[in-house]
């Protein structure tokens, strides 16, 4: 299995050189819960990368690639794109960007992401963000939202929330059993809502000092 590795090492105490992992938050919530809002405001303050499954889906099927009819029909039915897809292009997205803190936004949508990623990248999450909001708050900003998303009416937003409640939910509670999970009330003003994740990543950084 490859493993997705900053170039740096770290010294053990014997002098061997080992992998030093990157970092990995999972940022997890409903459509439109404000999970991209949010890891916009991450990267200025915290230096992570940001990478939306999403959006990196929406690139791979605009491409022209062989999985774009396949990636478009899945988005437009609000169905999970099988993970191996996922998986590849964040492993690639994560190599390519330099970097060795990642903000990884909407993923993973059901258990089979998760064990996916974590079999082909060897990393587990260092925490899990979890942007809660009503549905009818997520379905209002998902109407108004007006970026040109083929899967922004009502009719697709309805599967969408169907699928988060039934695959995706079970995976923030996993991360909740494991004590992972950082709940945030994500039903107030952007700033607001800012503020909170502010403490958690301030928290963490304090605990790694
Ligand atoms: N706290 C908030 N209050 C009001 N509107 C918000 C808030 N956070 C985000 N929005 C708006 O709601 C819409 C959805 O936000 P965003 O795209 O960040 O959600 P998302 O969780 O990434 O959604 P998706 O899962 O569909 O990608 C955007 O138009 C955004 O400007
Ligand atoms: O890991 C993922 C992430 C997304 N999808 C598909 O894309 C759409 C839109 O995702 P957003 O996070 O709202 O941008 C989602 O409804 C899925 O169809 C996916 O399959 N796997
Ligand atoms: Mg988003």
């Amino acid at each position: 299995m490859e493993t997705v590795v900053d170039a740096s090492t770290s010294e053990e105490a014997n002098g061997s050189a080992v992998e030093k992992k990157p970092t990995v938050v999972f940022v997890l919530g409903g459509p439109g819960s404000g999970k991209g809002t949010q890891c916009a405001y991450i990267v200025e303050h915290f230096g992570f990368s940001h990478f939306s499954a999403g959006d990196l889906l929406r690139a791979e099927m605009n491409s022209g690639s062989e999985n774009g009819l396949m990636i478009r029909s899945m988005i437009n039915e609000g169905k999970i794109v099988p993970s191996q897809v996922t998986v590849n292009l964040l492993q690639q997205a994560m190599e390519e960007s330099g970097n060795d803190k990642f903000l990884i936004d909407g993923f993973p949508r059901n258990e089979e992401n998760r064990a996916a990623f974590e079999a082909d990248t060897g990393i587990e999450p260092a925490f899990v963000l979890f942007f809660d909001c009503p549905k009818e708050e997520m379905e209002r900003r998902i109407l108004n939202r007006n970026q040109g998303r083929e899967d922004d009416n009502i009719e697709t937003a309805r599967k969408r929330f169907k699928v988060f409640l039934e695959s995706s939910l079970p995976v923030v509670e996993y991360y909740e059993s494991i004590g992972k999970l950082q709940k945030i009330d994500a039903a107030r003003a952007i700033e607001e809502v800012f503020e909170s994740v502010k403490t958690v990543f301030a928290s963490i950084n304090e605990k790694e000092d």
